[in-house]
């Protein structure tokens, strides 16, 4: 297939798009019988960025999406685009979808196979009574877009997964859409093309600036794509943030092991004098001492892999907080990385770096702003990201 690019000319097009829109979602919940799959959801995505909802399988993306689009009525809470309430529990506003302007592309494509691309595009706009010639107008532009106005007069099952998926969204644009819902829209598409429509998608969006919620469990696919990624488990938000954020400023442990990897060590509190916290990391003999308010006796320090060093066996520990040795267990090699498991006591410390050893026995350095503590989890781990 045809690799998806922006090909259009920037000033030769001139695709109107509606009022760009804030989108503001307060304390929507939602129960399928006894189960609260929403639980007092708030988030916010500001005109024309990205927000992504990210979290593990069942912990309610599509179910906030749906609402938003108007196929699922929520139980409580608000959903506002701009000045135009979607939904209000309170007073009792529910806006129809066809009424709600938004532009919804779903994991399974969902364009018609009896019906060419065109035809597919153009669906909306018949729906909303285009005439016939600023229909074919605008389903020109949008087709060029989305780099297949040669694919016009084809049907989708001469297409390639990729094709489809940009058809699908084609007309989740045609009639201007207030806002893009798009859920897992790439997880029918190999690694390769995933990542090309990922870049490609990415680029259109900015061009064309409308606010976008987008669903993903894949950690990497949303801290690329995003402007804000709200992390979600169990119908709740766990934290909101820009990418980098999320990232590096993790609020709990849930957040820490999901996104991204992180090794969780587990500890004792042995010691508190004046906000500081003296830790005794399990399987060690070494303490250390940490700031924090946390006030539990058990501790997890978390710590990225390509925070860790790898070190000679009989390095100084001079700058680090800690310095730890054990066999290599394993390594593998990632062409930008290298992975290594080095035993410390009972567990393996995952360890990435560009430094290549073939040492069986390291000394790994943890910097001193290199970890976060945490709260043991009270809750299920989540399930990893596939
Ligand atoms: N129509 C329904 N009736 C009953 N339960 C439902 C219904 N739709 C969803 N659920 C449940 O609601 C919870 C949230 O589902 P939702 O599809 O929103 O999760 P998700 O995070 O999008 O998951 P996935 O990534 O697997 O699509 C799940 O436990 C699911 O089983």
């Amino acid at each position: 297939m045809s690799s998806p690019q922006l090909s259009w000319a920037q000033d030769a097009f001139c695709l109107e798009f509606a009022p760009m829109s804030d989108l503001v979602i307060t304390n929507l919940t939602k129960k399928f019988g006894r189960l609260t799959v929403l639980d007092n959801v708030s988030v916010t995505a500001s005109d024309g960025q990205i927000l992504t909802l990210l979290g593990p399988s069942g912990c309610g993306k599509s179910t906030t999406l749906w609402s938003i689009a108007g196929l699922l009525r929520p139980d409580g809470g608000s959903i506002v685009v701009g000045d135009q309430t979607l939904f209000n529990h309170d007073s009792s506003a529910f806006l129809p979808p066809e009424r709600r302007d938004c532009g919804v592309v779903f994991q399974s494509y969902a364009v018609w196979p009896h019906m060419k691309v065109r035809d597919n595009v153009g669906y909306p706009l018949r729906l909303r009574r285009y005439k016939p010639e600023a229909l074919r107008r605008r389903v020109d532009e949008v087709l060029e877009l989305v780099d297949l106005s040669d694919q016009a007069d084809r049907f989708p099952h001469q297409l390639s997964g990729g094709q489809q998926q940009r058809v699908a969204l084609a007309r989740a644009l045609a009639f201007p859409p207030r806002l893009l819902l798009l859920d897992e829209p790439f997880s029918n598409l190999d690694a390769k093309l995933r990542e090309r429509t990922r870049d490609w998608l990415l680029q259109l969006q900015r061009k064309i600036g409308v606010t976008t919620v987008f669903v993903t469990h894949d950690q990497d696919e949303a801290l690329a794509m995003s402007d804000r990624i709200a992390v979600m488990s169990t119908g709740t938000v766990r934290q909101i943030g820009t990418p980098e954020q999320i990232y590096n400023d993790p609020a709990d442990l849930f957040v820490a092991d999901f996104v991204g990897t992180s090794n969780l060590l587990e500890g004792t509190v042995i010691g508190r004098a004046k906000g500081i916290l003296t830790i005794k990391i399990d399987g060690l003999d070494q303490a250390i001492h940490v700031p924090s308010a946390i006030d539990s006796d058990g501790v997890v320090v978390a710590v990225r892999p390509e925070a860790l060093a790898l070190l000679p066996d009989d390095a100084s520990s001079d700058g680090y907080e800690m310095t730890v040795n054990g066999p290599v267990l394993d390594r593998s090699y990632h062409g930008h990385h290298f992975r290594y498991r080095v035993g410390v006591g009972e567990q393996a410390l995952v360890v990435e770096t560009r430094e290549r050893t073939d040492s069986s026995h390291v000394r790994v350095g943890i910097p001193r702003d290199g970890y976060k503590l945490f709260r043991p989890r009270t809750d299920p781990a989540p399930k990893a990201a596939q």
